[in-house]
């Protein structure tokens, strides 16, 4: 992990600064301690009298996962994770309507292999990292959230979503072309089960909120007003658990899985690289690039 801490520190000092690095938290006289301890596109304010983070994605305008956003979401997590005033993360967006557009389509589209290979084993760190924390997670979902979106929010202990009948979540890799690998699939069986997960990925569905709360892939909908109170009622829910009980028993839930990404990591990796640099692939990329655009008209 320290090496891949040193690649990601080197490739955000290239990245340059960003507004609102690590600066400190604005308090109220009386107010609980709050810090803000993120970076530009990920806005971290820890509540330390809580124990919570609220951790907000801010790469605008779609939360989509780019190299450089995970590289920073990564950095921002792994200092709460070791931060042992903090005990739980509330993730959310900053961006209207949209909670994470899911992978950077254009980090998989005409880049070099090595390109492609650091791309993808940084996905996998974000999937490693966010699935096993030692934190309680809770996916405060205040927007559509396909593919990538869909599979952060699976690596959270609990998923709300705001009951907005314009969004969506789910694994719609398909509809681009594309297969999910066995790892995203691995967690939505966790999550809905086998046969839904069959379904699921086939088809490439996006699901509404209360078919995605019927099928289980969230847990409660709220009104959009109401998704940060519930997830911090929720929260406190959860904390009222004991760490250590909370935590050996979420390892042993998902302790399989993880094992199973960490011994094909390679292999993931090389088959990721020869997939998408397939003609035919780049052209569904394109094609399905083309697609969204003429939707915006
Ligand atoms: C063996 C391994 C095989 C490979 C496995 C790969 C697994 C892949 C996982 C993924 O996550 S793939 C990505 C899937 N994501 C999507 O399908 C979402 C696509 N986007 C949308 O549906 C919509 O954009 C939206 C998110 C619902 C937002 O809609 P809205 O109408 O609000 O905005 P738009 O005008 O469509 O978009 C604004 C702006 O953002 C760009 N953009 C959108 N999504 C992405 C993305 N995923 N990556 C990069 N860029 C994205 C979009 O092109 C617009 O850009 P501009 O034209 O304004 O520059």
């Amino acid at each position: 992990m320290a090496a891949v801490a040193v690649t990601m520190v080197r490739r955000l000092l290239r990245s340059g600064p960003r507004p609102g690095l690590c600066g400190a938290g604005g308090r109220e006289p009386g107010a609980a301690p709050r810090r803000a301890i993120g970076h530009g596109r990920v806005a971290v304010e820890l509540d330390s009298s809580a124990g919570v983070a609220v951790m907000k994605m801010e790469n605008l305008p779609v939360n989509s996962l780019s190299l450089d956003f995970l590289t920073e979401f990564l950095i921002s997590l792994e200092k709460l994770e070791n931060d042992r005033g903090c005990r739980g993360v509330i993730l959310t967006s900053g961006a209207p309507k949209i909670f994470s557009a899911g992978l950077d389509i254009m980090e998989m589209y005409r880049k070099s292999t090595e390109h492609y290979a650091e791309f993808w084993k940084t996905v996998q760190e974000m999937w490693l990292r966010l699935y096993q924390s030692n934190m309680v997670t809770i996916a405060a979902i205040n927007g559509s959230s396909p593919a990538g979106g869909c599979l952060m929010a699976m690596c959270c202990d609990y998923r709300i979503m705001a009951e907005n009948p314009k969004y969506s979540i789910g694994l719609n890799e398909t509809q681009l072309g594309i297969v999910a690998p066995f790892w995203f699939k691995d967690t939505m069986v966790n999550t809905i089960g086998n046969r839904a997960t069959e379904r699921s990925l086939e088809l490439g569905l996006l699901y509404s909120p209360p078919e995605a709360h019927k099928i289980g892939l969230v847990d409660q909908l709220v009104p959009e007003e109401k998704i940060q109170s519930t997830a911090a009622a929720v929260m406190s829910q959860w904390l009222a658990i004991p760490d250590h009980a909370r935590q050996i028993t979420k390892s042993m839930m998902r302790k399989p899985t993880v094992d199973r990404l960490l011994a094909h990591r390679e292999s993931d990796i090389q088959n990721f690289v020869s997939f998408i640099t397939k003609d035919a692939i780049q052209k569904s990329l394109h094609m399905y690039m083309e697609m969204l655009k003429q939707r915006r008209g």
